[in-house]
């Protein structure tokens, strides 16, 4: 056979540039979908008199079937057995489901009169189509990790995981500053909660982002029919050519392996601890800026918008320091220090003004570039290949426990550190500001542990030789 003959489907740059394009475009979709209520917290409380406690139930949604029905566990065993294609569609096509029930769900103010579980219908059934979301979303998230590695093994696999995080982190730039113009720009006369009543009013369409965002999950569901096509090709292309995938079968033993090695444990509790001080707190950021700030709600978005920004230049760069330099777990420890740096200044009752914001946020931008691009291709250093998938879906589950519960302590926390908030809008009085110092504490405090994990993460490194300071590429 000639080496021509040998060549598949991914050998091709425009092939498999082209596949990671269409995946990124399902993944933009669901990132910005994740995030579009973020800016849109203070409308929901004008709206429809939500508490921040809602607010807070609602966005820790996103992990409830995950955390605790394992769906992401099981996500990550059906991607195993059944592979990309099927796993691909059935998490866009949840995707798109959670966000259907979410928009009827923010339509429907009129549930708002009705409890479930002790929750406002309104904010329940909202929560219930973001949670069915958070499925989807996630399962695709594990899903692509597996097709880069798919089409890059051997080619450039770093950049093609940053350039990904990349797309996906405009997908959440787009939900920061785009929600609120959307809004007012649909405004319309429909029904409010006013002092605990239904009235038709005028207001801006808090639906209308969302419904945006459904369009863009619908298209991303039909793109991934486009990669279907490509990896069946692909498929073919390997099969013509000889090369099989040597990718072992899901072994439930696997498991036992995984969660025995603490090197795993340190890298997900890192991940937890990390994810869980960005992500909560882009939830609450406009809100913060609107606060502590002063700035206008329909300005409020572009200074956290400002966090992704960086990212999507930052993360690939950062990647290529480690791919050539090594220092992975200096890079993780570094970007906890600019975690706790970042919230700990939030936390004063001073400095604000909103250029210290934006520099915080700047910063808080090459936290969230340094930490991913070093500790995702570290992943494969501390596990094996043929557990690589399982172990994926278990740090993913682990960090879902936080994106799921810091989301809620923090609403908790701000309705309790502020109780003349909901006095006031009880009595229907003017609504004071919110005093955002413990929320931030909190979210110091997991910088300040994830700098510890980090340090106990290059000590084990140390004594067990991951090479997480080394280069990944080999000279
Ligand atoms: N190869 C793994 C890439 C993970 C990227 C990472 N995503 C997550 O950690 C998701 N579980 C949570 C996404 C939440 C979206 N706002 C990332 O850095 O985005």
């Amino acid at each position: 056979m000639t080496e021509a003959l040998r060549l598949t489907l991914r050998d091709s740059k425009a092939a498999r540039w082209g596949a990671l394009g269409i995946i990124s475009i399902t993944m933009f979709a669901g990132y910005f979908l994740t995030d579009v209520m973020s800016p849109l917290k203070p409308m929901l409380e004008s709206e429809f008199a939500w508490s921040s406690t809602n607010y807070g139930i609602f966005t820790s949604a996103y992990g409830w079937l995950n955390v605790f029905f394992g769906m992401l566990i099981f996500g990550g065993i059906i991607l195993d057995k059944m592979g990309v294609r099927f796993t691909g569609i059935m998490s866009s096509g949840i995707m798109v489901l959670g966000a259907g029930i979410k928009y009827w769900a923010i339509t429907n103010p009129t549930l708002v009169t009705d409890t479930t579980f002790g929750i406002h219908t309104h904010v329940f059934m909202a929560a219930v189509g973001f949670a069915i979301f958070g499925v989807g979303v996630e399962i695709a998230g594990i899903t692509v990790s597996k097709i880069i590695v798919k089409w890059f093994k051997g080619n450039e696999m770093a950049l093609a995981m940053g350039m990904q995080m990349a797309v996906a982190r405009l997908g959440t730039m787009l939900a920061i500053a785009a929600p609120v113009p959307l809004a007012t720009y649909f405004s319309s006369v429909h029904t409010q909660v006013v002092n605990g009543e239904l009235v038709e009013k005028m207001g801006p369409s808090v639906s209308a982002p969302i419904a945006f965002a459904f369009v863009l999950l619908v298209i991303g569901f039909i793109t991934f029919f486009i990669y279907v096509s490509m990896d069946k090709k692909l498929d073919a292309s390997l099969a013509e050519s000889n090369g099989t995938d040597s990718e072992e079968p899901f072994k439930f033993s696997d498991i036992g392996r995984i969660v025995t090695n603490k090197g795993f444990w340190l890298i997900a509790v890192l991940c937890v601890l990390f994810y869980s001080s960005v992500f909560p707190f882009i939830k609450y950021a406009s809100d913060l800026m609107v606060n502590k700030y002063g700035l206008d709600q329909n300005l409020a978005g572009i200074i956290p918008s400002l966090l992704p920004l960086g990212t999507l230049f930052l993360t690939p760069l950062f990647g290529g320091v480690y791919d050539k330099k090594g220092k992975g777990a200096t890079m993780m420890i570094i970007g906890a220090v600019l975690i706790l740096l970042v919230h700990s200044v939030f936390s004063l009752p001073i400095l604000n003004y909103w250029f210290v914001a934006v520099v915080l946020v700047i910063i808080l931008g090459i936290a969230l570039s340094l930490v991913p691009s070093a500790m995702w291709p570290s992943v494969p250093k501390i596990i094996p290949e043929n557990q690589l998938g399982t172990a994926f879906s278990l740090i993913f589950w682990i960090q879902n426990w936080g994106l799921m519960g810091i989301p809620l302590l923090i609403g908790y926390v701000l309705d309790q550190s502020n109780p003349e908030v909901a006095l006031a809008k009880a009595n229907g009085t003017a609504v004071p500001l919110y005093d955002y110092t413990n929320p931030m504490l909190i979210f110091a405090g997991l910088g300040l542990l994830a700098i510890i994990v980090g340090m106990l993460l290059k000590m084990e490194d140390k004594k067990k030789g991951y090479g997480l300071e080394l280069p990944n590429i080999q000279k």
